[in-house]
C-alpha cells in the first residue's frame, strides 16, 4: 500500500533566534523520526560545521549553475551569500521514511509556499532584537559587519513572522526549554 509522506516541517526565524538549537533538541530526542534537509550555501563553514551534515558547502559559480538547471526548490541571498534547498536534499530525507525538517529563511518560505510540499511552517521569534544581538555576539561566529546585516534583516523578518497567515505557529524563544516544549507539542499534535 502506498503511504502519503508526512508534511515536512519548516523552521524560519532571524539568524540567532535559535532554530539550530531547537532542531538539535528535536533530533536528539527523536533520532529516527526526523531527518534534516541539508541546505547548500556559498558561505564559509563555521568552526565545527561539517560539509554534508550542517550544509553542503559549494562555490558560487557551481551553485548558480545548479540553480539554472532547476535543481533547487528554493534559493535566497542572505548576508551576501547564496543559500538554497535542493530537490535532492528533500527527496533523500523523504525516501528514508523520516519527516523532513527544513531550516530556511524568509525568501525561501515565500517560495516554498508555491510548491506542492505543503509544509508546516513555524516561526522562531527572538524575545527582542536586543536579546538577539546579545546571543549573536555571544555565539562569536560573526564579524561586526555580518552581525549588523543580520540584525537589520531581523526587523523585516520579525514583521513577516508576525503577519497573520504567514506561519502556522509562532514560538517565542525566550527560555529554550519552554520554547522546545511548545515546538515539540505542536509538531507531535499536527503530525499525529
Ligand atoms: N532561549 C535561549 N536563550 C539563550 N540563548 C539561546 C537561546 N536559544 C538559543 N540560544 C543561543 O543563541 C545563539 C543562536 O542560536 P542558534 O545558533 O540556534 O540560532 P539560529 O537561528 O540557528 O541562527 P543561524 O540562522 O545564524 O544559524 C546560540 O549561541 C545559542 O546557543
Amino acid at each position: 500500500m502506498l503511504h502519503k509522506s508526512p508534511r515536512p516541517l519548516v523552521l524560519c526565524g532571524p539568524s540567532g533566534s535559535g532554530k539550530s538549537t531547537l532542531i538539535k533538541k528535536l533530533f536528539d530526542e527523536f533520532p529516527d523520526k526526523f531527518g534534516f534537509s541539508v541546505s547548500h550555501t556559498t558561505r564559509q563553514p563555521r568552526p565545527g560545521e561539517e560539509d554534508g551534515k550542517h550544509y553542503h558547502f559549494i562555490s558560487k559559480t557551481k551553485m548558480e549553475d545548479d540553480i539554472s538547471k532547476g535543481e533547487f526548490i528554493e534559493t535566497a541571498v542572505f548576508s551576501n551569500n547564496l543559500y538554497g534547498t535542493s530537490k535532492k536534499a528533500v527527496e533523500t530525507v523523504i525516501n528514508s521514511g523520516k519527516i523532513c525538517v527544513l531550516d530556511i529563511e524568509m525568501q525561501g518560505v515565500k517560495q516554498i509556499k508555491n510548491t506542492s510540499l505543503n509544509p508546516l511552517l513555524i516561526f522562531i521569534k527572538p524575545p527582542s532584537v536586543e536579546e538577539l544581538e546579545r546571543r549573536l555576539r555571544a555565539r562569536k561566529t560573526e564579524t561586526e559587519e555580518s552581525l549588523q546585516r543580520r540584525l537589520n534583516t531581523s526587523i523585516e523578518e520579525i514583521k513577516f513572522g508576525d503577519e497573520p497567515g504567514n506561519f502556522h505557529r509562532v514560538i517565542v524563544n525566550d527560555d529554550v526549554e519552554k520554547a522546545y516544549r511548545e515546538l515539540r507539542e505542536f509538531i507531535l499534535q499536527e503530525l499525529k
